[in-house]
């Protein structure tokens, strides 16, 4: 139920507010695109998309910022905060940090030269969190096909779609310990990718250095990340897993090959990924602050 218009009298400035805000966090720094689409993901993977990944702990719940996928990872929260200022001086109460989320994270793939579509609106905002839901939902990087094919099952996705949102790896970065164990352990990479990845990626230190999940164009919203899948040079074991013998080659294939094709399933995929269990009507609440609840 909830509807594109949603905020057309309450607040007719919103979207173009929160495009002003992403497109000018993106020209300071491109990989914030790609961050804000993924807190997106990790907000919708638990108990649907409801802003519960940007609250802080509290005394009465620790929140999902410390769940193993998010922990020295997610970021991003500086620029949600930014716009939702500037959303409370020009509609205060009436919009909710999930539409911002959902909204951003459109912003964030267009401007970085992929496709768009039609956000839909009217989601409210959780009053708690879960860290137990974010290590269960969220999908590890060491997941084999038929888990990640699960994984994404249990929210109501095929494998195509699954597929088709993994291309969001298109843009940003990861951190050497999400792939160290691919680079010194695994046959199905390009040799001369490992050896360009070791250099930052050392087999024991340094954690937290990091590499562009598309190898070729990390600040661009392609298909060059299918391609890369097809020459084993996908950065995550769970990356690889999606063109390594199975049953989703033939997606990566199609998807390699022709980037329309990708474009339309990966914008029918987010618009489905931002309808998971949203709180509307008289629950949540509409925070006044995303990082707490009122
Ligand atoms: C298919 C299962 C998926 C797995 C296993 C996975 C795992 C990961 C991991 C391990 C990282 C690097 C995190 C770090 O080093 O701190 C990452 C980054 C990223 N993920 Fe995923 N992911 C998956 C699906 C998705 C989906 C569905 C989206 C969006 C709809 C997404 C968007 C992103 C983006 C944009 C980044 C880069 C973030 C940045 O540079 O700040 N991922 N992912
Ligand atoms: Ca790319």
């Amino acid at each position: 139920q909830l509807t594109s218009n949603f905020y057309n009298s309450s607040c007719p400035n919103v979207l173009s507010i929160i495009k002003t805000a992403v497109n000018s966090a993106i020209a300071t720094e491109s990989r914030m695109g790609a961050s804000l689409l993924r807190l997106h993901f990790h907000d919708c993977f638990v108990n649907g998309c409801d802003a519960s990944v940007l609250l802080d702990d509290t005394s009465s719940f620790t929140g999902e910022k410390t769940a193993n996928p998010n922990s020295g990872s997610i970021r991003g929260f500086d620029v949600i905060d930014t716009i939702k200022t500037q959303v409370e001086s020009s509609c205060a109460g009436i919009v909710s940090c999930a539409d911002i989320l959902a909204v951003a994270a459109k912003d964030s793939v267009v401007k970085l030269g992929g496709p768009s579509w039609t956000v839909l609106l009217g989601r409210r905002d959780s009053t708690t969190a879960s860290l137990s839901t974010a290590n269960s939902d969220i999908p590890a990087p060491t997941l084999n096909l038929s888990s990640l094919i699960s994984s994404f099952s249990n929210k109501g996705f095929n494998s195509r779609e699954m597929v088709a949102l993994s291309g969001s790896h298109t843009i940003g970065q990861a951190r050497c310990t999400t792939f160290r164990d691919r680079l010194y352990n695994e046959t199905d990479i390009n040799a001369t990718f490992a050896t360009s990845l070791k250099s930052n990626c050392p087999q024991s230190g340094s954690d937290n250095d990091i590499s562009p999940l598309d190898t070729t164009s990390p600040a661009t919203f392609d298909n060059i990340y299918y391609k890369n899948l097809r020459i084993q040079k996908g950065l995550l074991h769970s990356d690889q897993q999606l063109s390594s013998g199975g049953s989703t080659d033939s997606i990566v294939n199609t998807y390699s090959s022709n980037s329309a094709t990708f474009f339309t399933d990966f914008a029918n995929a987010m618009v489905k990924m931002g309808n998971l269990s949203p709180l509307t009507g008289t629950n949540g609440q509409i925070r006044k602050n995303c990082r707490k609840t009122n």
